[in-house]
């Protein structure tokens, strides 16, 4: 059975006929098992809602969480309903769409560290909630954080993902213990995925995507840096929580949702304009993570990244301290021979290729 996430216990139920009810307006986005509408409710005086069409087939990840959640800046949806084969999530439609959508749209080279810093402290909000309750998000990214037009921030995608999978976390904010079948991971992995979003919103692209370098990190603040550094930490306990990078000095004097509105909502495209617009242009897609298609041409270990914070850029270097045959067996197949470029081929089809370098260290 699917459990819907609901904002409040509410009377008002969305009605869950797919064919009388709603209308499809326009195609909003897209990610790996999913396309995402702009559409009317009939219902609910024609009000305007999000639906996220989910491939059933495609989403062996996908669990139902008997939980209810409820916090501003998480995203619940309406309601949930079976239409063919696929799953229909239907949201608010927050009409300013994703920071990856704004981002790749209208600041390729990253938003000013006030913006970052209320995108970030909301999210983190989001975080040290999910996280008291005992979930973790596991798909941290600028397309699952979204904007409405009042410059309010929430996070979605959190319906139904599985703790106990790996699957769903994507490369570029993938971290270091999840890529280690050897070691257990836990909430953490949402404080490094954070760290590669607020590198992503600074930079215009996550690290290690394709793209020009960017030599923009002379101007960051030591805050933010420092902040960046902390959640990168190879060690996920040495990772600080979420609560506690609430009060880390980057967030002290943070501007509110207005600030947002005036500096990076005004003249901003709709979101279905944008998403006609990345379908009509170079090929990148909504999915966020489209430039890890193209070869990487950094160097990884198994271990992880390591971060530099003097030169605020990750060091993908792979390495394996292991000496069992199975595990270097595993690197290979992941990583290939030093220097290759490797097809990573999930179950959904979708392939990546990632030039990779890797070495034994014992
Ligand atoms: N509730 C919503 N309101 C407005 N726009 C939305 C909403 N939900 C998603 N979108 C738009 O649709 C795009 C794609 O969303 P989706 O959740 O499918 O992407 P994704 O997170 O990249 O995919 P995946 O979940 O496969 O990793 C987003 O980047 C955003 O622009």
């Amino acid at each position: 059975m699917w459990v819907t996430y609901q904002e409040e216990p509410t009377e008002v139920q969305y009605p869950l006929d797919s064919s009388n009810s709603y209308e499809i307006l326009d195609e909003i986005g897209n990610g790996v098992s999913s396309v995402v509408y702009k559409a009317k409710c009939f219902a609910m005086d024609s009000t305007v809602v999000a639906i996220k069409a989910v491939y059933l087939d495609r989403s062996w990840w996908w669990q139902p969480k008997e939980k209810l959640l409820s916090h501003p800046n998480i995203l619940n949806a309406h309601c949930t309903l079976l239409v063919n084969q696929l799953l229909w999530v239907v949201m608010p439609f927050m009409s300013a769409g994703s920071l990856q959508s704004i981002i790749s749209s209208s600041f390729p080279h990253g938003l000013s560290e006030p913006c970052i810093a209320i995108i970030l402290k909301e999210t983190l909000s989001a975080l040290s909630y999910l996280h008291k309750e005992g979930e973790f998000h596991k798909g941290i990214k600028p397309s699952n954080i979204l904007i409405d037009s009042n410059g309010s921030v929430k996070l979605t995608d959190h319906f139904g993902m599985s703790s106990s999978s790996n699957a769903a976390a994507t490369p570029y904010w993938m971290a270091p213990e999840l890529l280690n079948s050897q070691i257990g991971y836990g909430v953490k992995v949402d404080i490094w995925a954070f760290g590669i979003t607020a590198l992503e919103l600074a930079y215009g692209r996550p690290p290690l995507s394709n793209g020009p370098k960017n030599e923009k990190h002379e101007q960051f603040s030591k805050a933010f840096k420092d902040m960046v550094a902390s959640c990168l930490n190879q060690d996920p306990p040495k990772r600080p929580s979420a609560e506690a990078l609430l009060n880390h000095s980057f967030f002290e004097n943070c501007g509110g949702s207005d600030f947002l509105v005036e500096n990076v909502l005004q003249g901003l495209p709709s979101v279905e304009e944008r998403f006609n617009e990345s379908k009509n242009g170079d090929g990148d897609d909504e999915g966020g993570d489209s430039s890890a298609r193209q070869s990487v041409k950094e160097t990884r270990t198994i271990s992880g990244w390591s971060f530099n914070e003097e030169r605020f850029e990750l060091d993908p270097v792979f390495q394996t301290e292991s000496t069992d045959d199975s595990v270097v067996k595993q690197v290979k197949r992941l990583f290939g021979d030093d220097g290759e470029t490797v097809i990573i081929e999930d179950k959904t089809g979708r392939k990546t290729p990632w030039k990779c370098k890797w070495q034994r260290l014992n």
